[in-house]
């Protein structure tokens, strides 16, 4: 008996649903705007817990991935899956934020005229997690998150001083903290070390180490001396799409990232 399969044109048009391993999965992915194309086909994919360093040279597509990422430029094509199955392209910024996405954009962003620990208070008053609505009622709870907050971004002896007077790094910190009041499953930082001083550029380094013992981190940035401190594998972009991905050794001395973006 001959056996005829059914004809289903819903299946033979939608896409199978993806499901991979990774925490983030981006996949033949490209964007262009007035015909300039600013991601080109660009796969790259982070494990669970992972932190990864993007570098590149200006233009390359570093803020347009993080954009990607977070909702805020849809891609023409590409595959961009989350936390093993979520399609992000189907969802709008804020449904992405709280999936457990968060971004640290390179300007920091405090409450300038609130204390410290105010500004942390707020960002945990704000957490619509589960978690966070469960405990949100009970102040000592609300305070013991914010002590937690304050210790992991190393700004317990500052917590009463308005964050308008802090240093350029230590604003940083405080918005890190602040982002960190969502528990983000990644964090997405861009040019962290930009304007700190060594000192600070050094405290960044085994501050986000310790943030990533506990969330993945994608941590965009031009400093060198800072992304040997982090010790992760690195990803060169340039004009859109993967050059080199490694060690830090392995990356800084291929021959075309030299050409692109180390220079001789
Ligand atoms: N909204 C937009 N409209 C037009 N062109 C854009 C837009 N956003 C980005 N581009 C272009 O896309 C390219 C990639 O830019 P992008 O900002 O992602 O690079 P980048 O790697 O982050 O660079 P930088 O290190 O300078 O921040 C650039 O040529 C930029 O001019």
């Amino acid at each position: 008996m001959e056996t005829q399969l059914p004809a289903d044109p819903v299946q033979a048009i939608e896409r199978p649903q993806i499901v991979t391993q990774s925490l983030l999965y981006l996949d033949g992915v490209s964007v262009s705007f007035d015909g300039f194309r600013a991601i080109n086909s660009l796969s790259l994919i982070i494990a669970p817990g992972e932190m990864r360093a993007i570098i590149g040279p200006n233009g390359a597509g570093k803020t347009t991935m993080m954009d990607i990422i977070t909702g805020k430029t849809k891609p023409d094509t590409g595959d961009v899956i989350f936390d093993g199955h979520v399609d992000l392209t189907k969802l709008d910024e804020t449904a992405i934020a709280n999936l457990g996405i968060g971004r640290k954009f390179q300007k920091p962003t405090v409450f300038e005229m609130h204390t410290v620990e105010d500004n942390i208070e707020m960002a945990v008053k704000a957490d619509r997690t589960v978690f966070g609505t469960l405990f949100s009622r009970h102040s000592a709870e609300i305070w013991r998150r914010v002590d937690e907050l304050l210790g992991i971004v190393r700004l317990g002896d500052h917590r009463k001083r308005l964050a308008g007077d802090l240093s350029h790094g230590q604003k940083q910190w405080l918005e890190i903290g602040m982002l960190l009041a969502q528990d983000p499953k990644l964090l997405l930082v861009d040019e962290p070390a930009a304007g700190m001083t060594d000192v600070e550029t050094g405290a960044t380094a085994d501050l986000l180490k310790d943030i990533a013992r506990t969330h993945s981190v994608v941590v965009v940035e031009h400093d060198m001396g800072f992304i040997r401190e982090l010790g992760v594998k690195v990803t060169c972009l340039h004009e859109g799409s993967v050059l080199a991905e490694g060690s830090l050794d392995q990356v800084s001395s291929d021959e075309r990232v030299i050409e692109v973006y180390l220079g001789r």
